[in-house]
């Protein structure tokens, strides 16, 4: 939209979630700097009445801030030339047994923005667009039903005339999917399958037609009696792989489910940030895990589950797609966000994964130029073949049905989880909100139930071996090699921002937001909020000052346990002990808020 991409050309607006169409999480901003970030105050805050995770940040454009909440996901509109008045002020009716559908706790990532309007992605399905100047509801549509379990918790993303949605629901055995909507009117563009027949994947004839390696029939081979306890699938030699096959999104699941074929409930989660670029008119996303989180049930690599795709906008048509962990043996989503960015004449896209190795491609072929482990602790595969795309899998973090795979690294939230990197074209550098986290991992039998939850695991959650849940770290996207890296005492699972004057910014489950020096990681600033920070650090310019903000709400995954005060150390899928001492940091359940600091 025309006024989208004047809004984010402006460094004074956050007119994108994630700061543009890039996913960078870039501001030209520079007033803050290095040496006068430690005289940064708290300017106004604004309580949001909401007492659950706070995720993503507020949209700006001019004199205007609109703020979301978690369930019930609330909107306002806040004028901040008029001390933040609340000019409107949006309420959802939604079905409360919703939140009961809601794997990882009643989150929303935030609001898009563009042709005079603002979206919202409900909980319940419903995205609705409203009038930026009124709040007046344009258009709704219903992309999700919780009744089988679906539910949504992604920010739209606009992108030109499209507003982009997803899926959430792997842990309910929903078929997920990545669909566009035309802005105008709400009317559906297209629709991308996870799984299932090439069509509906909408998979093409010249799909990965520079890399047909990706498209490989079963990568693993069942060389160490595969399904039963110490057993392990190991990757068959290259040439032996079939490439180049059709209808893997079918033919991958190589053994029906209790419930028809396995792909029909073959997860593959949505909900993600999702770049694009212009140039090429193509966007970037990952998919998240195989329903069901027992591997023994679902042989095959499990396509095009824990993949990232680049499909053609107007036509969703997928360009490449590189699957990061075939047969998901741990819940690795390949959900992360990807971010875009430019070197050398040249785009490209990077992808730090659940699975603990951070991946960039050349972003118009998908072919793979570095994919590194993001911190030597992960121990369930010595490296990737930067060929095929297939991870070296080991034996010792194998993981079976009725089996108890112990020390595990990392644990199902991955290495990074929801919290999205920032990129900053200054140091060339990109920046990293950590989870420092192993776990036990048992494979249990599980019955599908629609709208039931359908894992089939039990975890336990524990520290990593530097003795913390957390961290911080710089890294440079042509090697994904380590440049500095900050110990945290729990998950970092805010988003990243970076600024023109080489300040990062991020928020902790202590909280903690903070400023640290790009070029070094030294801790520049910090401020303690009243919640745990979940969402992410955006900044915004007005009448010729640089406001940089949060919010705050612990919650999430890492939260949701102490926010309902379980305290069963298995319940929230093993976060409630791993994440147990965030009790003695947050009240429960934490307050939403949102920060905003000046000079
Ligand atoms: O498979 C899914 O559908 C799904 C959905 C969500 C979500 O929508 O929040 C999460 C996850 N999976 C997930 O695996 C995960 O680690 C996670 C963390 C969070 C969060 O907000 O902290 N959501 C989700």
């Amino acid at each position: 939209a025309a006024d989208q991409e004047a809004a984010i050309a402006n460094a004074n607006n956050w007119a994108d979630p994630r700061g543009g169409y890039m996913n960078q999480a870039h501001s030209a901003l520079a007033q803050v700097n290095k040496g006068n970030v430690k005289n940064l105050k708290a300017a106004w805050t604004f309580a949001t009445g909401v007492n659950r995770g706070h995720e993503g940040s507020p949209v700006v454009v001019g004199n205007m801030m609109y703020v979301h909440t978690a369930f019930p996901n609330n909107v306002y509109a806040l004028d901040l030339n008029d001390n933040q008045k609340i000019v409107w002020s949006y309420f959802p009716k939604q079905d409360p047994s919703v939140q009961a559908v809601l794997c990882c706790d009643n989150v929303s990532r935030g609001l898009g923005y563009g042709d005079g309007k603002i979206y919202l992605q409900q909980n319940d399905g419903n995205l609705v667009a409203l009038d930026a100047k009124t709040g007046a509801k344009v258009w709704s549509v219903l992309v999700n039903d919780p009744k089988v379990g679906a539910t949504n918790t992604n920010a739209p993303q606009v992108r030109k005339d499209k507003v982009l949605t997803g899926c959430s629901g792997a842990e309910f055995g929903v078929r997920c999917f990545l669909a566009a909507y035309n802005i105008k009117d709400g009317s559906l563009a297209w629709k991308a399958y996870s799984t299932g027949p090439d069509a509906e994947v909408l998979i093409g004839a010249d799909f990965n037609k520079e890399n047909p390696q990706y498209n490989a029939l079963s990568v693993y081979q069942d060389v160490n009696g595969g399904n039963k306890q110490g057993g392990s699938f190991t990757a068959l030699p290259n040439d032996q792989i079939k490439i180049g096959e059709k209808e893997l999104g079918t033919r991958t699941w190589l053994k029906p489910q209790a419930v028809k074929d396995g792909w029909q409930h073959g997860g593959g989660s949505v909900w993600g940030w999702w770049p694009y670029d212009a140039r090429t008119n193509l966007v970037y996303y990952g998919t998240g895990n195989p329903s069901v989180w027992n591997p023994d049930v679902r042989p095959g690599d499990n396509k095009w589950s824990m993949t990232v795709f680049a499909r053609d906008l107007d036509t969703g048509v997928a360009k490449w797609g590189m699957q990061m962990t075939p047969h998901d043996e741990w819940d690795y989503d390949g959900i992360n966000e990807v971010i875009l960015f430019d070197k050398g004449g040249k785009t490209y896209a990077w992808h730090h994964d659940r699975n603990g190795f951070a991946y960039t491609w050349n972003a118009a072929n998908g072919t793979l130029i570095a994919a590194e482990k993001v911190h030597p602790f992960v121990n369930w595969a010595t490296g990737v073949d930067l060929k095929t795309g297939v991870p070296k899998k080991l034996a010792s973090a194998s993981t079976h049905q009725d089996y108890n795979a112990k020390g595990v690294c990392p644990a199902a939230l991955g290495t990074k989880d929801q919290q999205p990197a920032a990129y900053s074209p200054k140091t060339g550098l990109i920046y990293t909100p950590l989870n420092h986290v192993c776990m036990t991992y048992e494979p249990v039998e599980s019955k599908y139930v629609a709208g039931q939850p359908w894992v089939g695991a039990t975890l336990t959650m524990f520290a990593g071996p530097d003795g913390v849940m957390g961290g911080f770290g710089a890294y440079d996207p042509m090697t994904n090699k380590k440049v500095w890296y900050n110990k945290e005492k729990f998950s970092a699972w805010g988003g990243a921002l970076t600024t023109a004057s080489n300040l990062v910014f991020y928020g902790t489950l202590d909280r903690w937001f903070k400023a640290v020096d790009a070029q070094s990681g030294k801790e520049l600033w910090k401020f303690q909020v009243g919640s745990g920070v979940i969402g992410n650090a955006f900044t915004y310019g007005l009448k010729g000052k640089q406001y940089v903000g949060t919010l705050s709400g612990i919650g999430g995954w890492a939260g949701v346990a102490m926010n309902l005060g379980m305290t069963n150390p298995t319940d929230a899928l093993g976060a409630a002990g791993g994440y147990a001492e965030l009790t003695k940091y947050n009240a429960a359940p934490g307050g939403g808020a949102l920060t905003v600091f000046s000079l």
